[in-house]
């Protein structure tokens, strides 16, 4: 056993029937860390977190969550919070009263349901009853219920789900506030601008296997040509030293928003330095230059890709 793992799994298998959900998986969470877990429809994400949250019990293999081994009983283990397919509320309650009559149950205090009611931003709405929310809201109202049980485990099935942008900044500060307390989050989304804000570590699940788990700076840094969008202050000059950057490849836009001031290039990372330094040297400015997808959605489609042609 290890103390320091907020999660540690082993060999995890399990089957609905014929279906093979997980197929012998590894994985490792850090005590205090915000873990993301990624993966195609069917993959395997909702599975492992309800075997977390001790809804269901693994066919095979060792599961260890706070440094303690699960048993066969379906139960959350201690310390343990959270939801997938949403969280359980009472819809002819107001979200004050969901939160009070949990409070109640574990002998909390009044000042803690206001003070998680607002930091999950639902103080205008405390009074209205749960029946009128947004999924949005509803996501929110979950979250400050699991974050009033004080869980040093938090498992969230798509906690994005549903939220307008003043909502995600809610949701992501309570779980950086939680990770630097020591609360170990796994959570799982389709959103990688998500993960990529708030996760430290990524595992991407692809039909019940693992297909990779580490660090976010690890997929990165792997040697994988991107595609580039680049907007310059002279877009033909800009195009001609690309043309004559070794190791730069002018990617056709396709679609129908093609922006004729933007180039898009394929490169590994030293030869978009390169071609950076030329453009400076040529007093061209660089307006914009990021990846047309992120380094982990890259990551995702090209393993998951992988898999699927070895199959
Ligand atoms: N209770 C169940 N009974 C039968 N099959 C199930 C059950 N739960 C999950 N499965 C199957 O197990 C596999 C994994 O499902 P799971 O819900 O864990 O995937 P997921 O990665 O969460 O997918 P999504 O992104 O769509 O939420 C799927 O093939 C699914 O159909």
């Amino acid at each position: 056993m290890d103390a320091t793992l907020g999660v540690r799994a082993r060999g995890i298998t399990k089957c609905f029937g014929d279906v093979v959900a997980l197929d012998g998986i590894d994985v490792d969470v850090a005590q205090g860390q915000i873990h993301g877990l990624v993966g195609p429809n069917g993959a395997g994400k909702t599975t492992l977190l309800g075997l977390l949250l001790g809804l269901a019990v693994a066919d095979e293999g060792r599961l260890e969550i706070l440094g303690a081994p699960v048993g066969r009983a379906l139960a959350a283990p201690d310390g343990v919070a959270g939801f997938v397919d949403g969280p359980g509320l009472y819809p002819s309650l107001t979200a004050r009263q969901n939160l009070a009559a949990l409070a109640a149950l574990r002998d909390e205090g009044q000042a803690d349901v206001d003070e998680v009611l607002d930091e999950v931003g639902l103080t205008d709405v405390a009074g209205d009853r749960v029946r009128g929310f947004s999924l949005g809201m509803r996501q929110r109202l979950g979250l400050a219920a699991a974050v009033l049980t004080g869980p040093r485990l938090l498992v969230l099935d798509e906690p994005s789900n549903g939220l307008d942008p003043a909502g995600k900044n809610h949701v992501h500060s309570v779980l950086n506030r939680l990770a630097a307390g020591g609360t170990t989050v796994v959570l799982s989304s389709h959103r990688m601008e998500d993960l990529e804000a708030l996760c430290s570590e990524v595992t991407i699940l692809a039909t019940g296997r693992v297909v990779f788990s580490g660090p976010l700076g690890k997929l990165s840094a792997e040697n994988r040509e991107l595609d580039y969008r680049l907007r310059a202050s002279d877009a033909e000059a800009a195009r001609k030293l690309a043309l004559d950057t070794p190791g730069i490849r002018i990617v056709d836009q396709t679609g129908p928003r093609q922006d004729t001031e933007v180039l898009v290039v394929r490169a590994l990372v030293p030869a978009l330095d390169e071609l950076v330094g030329r453009l400076v040297r040529a007093g061209v400015a660089v307006r914009e230059l990021a990846p047309v997808v992120s380094p982990l959605e890259a990551a995702f489609l090209a393993l998951t890709e992988q898999q699927e042609a070895g199959r």
